[in-house]
This record gives C-alpha cells, sequence and structure tokens, in this order.
C-alpha cells in the first residue's frame, strides 16, 4: 500500500532475502527504543545484521540506535529485535520509518512489542518508570501524515482499519506480570503516549496543551509503526520509559535533553532487560 516505499513488493523482498540469509523464523519482533539497545543482548544463539547490509532497509542516525537486526531467541522463542529504529525528523518518510512492520508481518511474525523513551506529563510519573501504553494521540495522522495515506494493497491490510484496538490488553497485562515478577523498581503505569514528530523537544505552553487533550506521556515515534503493525493484523503492545518529565514552568531552569534520555535508559537497562527477557520467553501468542 502507499508508495513504493512500504509497498508489498520491497517488503516481500526483504522479508525473502531475510528468512534465506538467516534460515530463522520469528515468532515476535521488538523494537528498540532510544538508549534502550542494551535489551538486544539478552537474546541467545545471536546473528546479528548491520541494517546497512539489508538491501532496501533505511539506516539509522540518531544516538543510542545501532542500526541492527537481531535475530536470536528468548528462551525457547524465535525473536527478531530492532536495535534502533527510524524516526520521521531523521528526514524518512512515514513510509519508510514503518516498513520494518510489513517485512516482519510477511516473515511470519504474529505479534510485535515496541518501546520508546519518553517525557512524563502525567504529574504522578517519575523518571524511570514504565508507562505501558493503553491508547495513543497520532497528531501528525490526524493533519495528513498518517503511515497509511496512499493507495492501500489489501494484501497488507483493509482500506479503513480501526484503531480503537491497536494495544492488545492480553499481551499487555502479560508484560505487566513480567515487571511485577522482575520486581522492576520503577512504578508500572498505564497510560496515554502522545505522538508529535520531532525533532524539536516540545515547549511549556505545547506540554500544558498536551496534558489537557489527555495525554500521560510524549515521544517522536511508536504510533506509527503500531499503526502499521495492527493494519497488518500484528497483535500490538508497547511501552515507555519514562526517560525525564516534560517541562509545565516557563521559569524552570532545567531543558529537555537526549543525554538525559540516554542515561536513564543506562540506569534501568538491566531491569528492563530481565522484565522483557522474562516477556518474550513466557508470553503465550494464542
Ligand atoms: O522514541 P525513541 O526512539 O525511544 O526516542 C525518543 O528519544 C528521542 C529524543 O530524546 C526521540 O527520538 C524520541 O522519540
Ligand atoms: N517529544 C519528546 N520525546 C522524548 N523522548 C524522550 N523524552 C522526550 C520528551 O520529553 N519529549
Amino acid at each position: 500500500a502507499g508508495t513504493e516505499e512500504n509497498s508489498y513488493e520491497r517488503a516481500e523482498a526483504i522479508a525473502r532475502y531475510l528468512l534465506e540469509r538467516t534460515g530463522r523464523r520469528p515468532e515476535l519482533a521488538v523494537v528498540l527504543g532510544s538508549g534502550l539497545g542494551g535489551l538486544g543482548d539478552s537474546l541467545t544463539d545471536r546473528q546479528v545484521l548491520p541494517y546497512a547490509e539489508i538491501p532496501g532497509f533505511p539506516t539509522s542516525t540518531v544516538a543510542g540506535h545501532q542500526g541492527n537486526l537481531i535475530f536470536g531467541k528468548a528462551g525457547d522463542r524465535d525473536v527478531v529485535l530492532m536495535q534502533g529504529r527510524f524516526h520521521a525528523y531523521e528526514g524518512y518518510s512515514v513510509h519508510q520509518v514503518t516498513l520494518p512492520m510489513r517485512v516482519f508481518h510477511l516473515m511470519g511474525v504474529r505479534a510485535v512489542l515496541l518501546t520508546n523513551a519518553a517525557g512524563g506529563l502525567n504529574r504522578d510519573y517519575a523518571v524511570g518508570d514504565v508507562m505501558l501504553i493503553r491508547d495513543h494521540l497520532n497528531l501528525p495522522g490526524l493533519v495528513g501524515c498518517n503511515p497509511l495515506r496512499g493507495p492501500n494493497d489489501e494484501r497488507l491490510g483493509p482500506r479503513f482499519p480501526s484503531t480503537s484496538d491497536v494495544y492488545d490488553k492480553r499481551m499487555r497485562d502479560q508484560l505487566a506480570e513480567a515487571f511485577k515478577q522482575c520486581n522492576f523498581p520503577g512504578a508500572t503505569r498505564l497510560g496515554v503516549y502522545v505522538y508529535q514528530q520531532g525533532p524539536c523537544y516540545e515547549s511549556v505552553a505545547e506540554c500544558r496543551m498536551l496534558i489537557t487533550m489527555g495525554a500521560d506521556a510524549v515521544g517522536m515515534s511508536t504510533v506509527p509503526e503500531a499503526v502499521v503493525a495492527h493494519h497488518a493484523g500484528l497483535r500490538v503492545c508497547a511501552f515507555s520509559l519514562i526517560t525525564n518529565m516534560a517541562l509545565l514552568e516557563w521559569d524552570s531552569a532545567e531543558k529537555a535533553n537526549h543525554e538525559e534520555v540516554l542515561q536513564t535508559g543506562q540506569l534501568r537497562a538491566d531491569q528492563l532487560k530481565s522484565s522483557v527477557s522474562h516477556f518474550l520467553a513466557n508470553f503465550s501468542l494464542d
């Protein structure tokens, strides 16, 4: 559907290349957010493919996004993991940003876990908490930059997909259980993620507006991927690591910065690794 950039033919060619090159048949895909790339170490029996070696695949340009596709195992389960994602602010079209979801679907992947680093808008949240995503606000999507814009290819999903049910409740409950079982030290929240295209962090007035709109955390990713994965019939689950708190006062001396985002990822790396590995190995796909 859409353009040449994420057409069935392109996604299918990449899927075929990956299946032939690796001989793997992953059931589950994971996308790692900013500073969360260390989670890639948790897989066993790993095969690492730099994006640059995959014909037709975009490459990573952002610090904290290594740019590798990692095939491996979590327990007995075959998993494929993106150590680094693509963002629209890098200059990629929303079709390129979401191409991997179609590739995964055509490889036979049935479910995807999307992770990200996000700013906390909800005043009850604290840096280091995890927010399981219940729903989203797709700001660019509402004003004409939807990843499904363009001709629809029915082989990839319907013309008019629902989005009231993007985030799979059963998967989310199992993810919450994994955080609990592994004694994740931050709180585990449930909330609404708002996607804005970036690369600027929000102004104070924008943060105030986003709160009144019902958002609990803000970031520059995940939603386009979730929409395209859901369109293709994949089960979707997502969480945000709250890496910084959005600033709501004009006289604040602090300001949002990517170093802090990466540092919080580092701070929680080990605990995230154990919770996510536990989830990947144990969650039921039926
Ligand atoms: O959403 P991920 O990829 O985790 O990254 C988040 O962190 C970066 C900003 O610090 C932005 O890219 C934002 O989207
Ligand atoms: N837009 C946005 N993205 C982020 N990623 C990590 N923190 C933030 C933030 O505060 N705002």
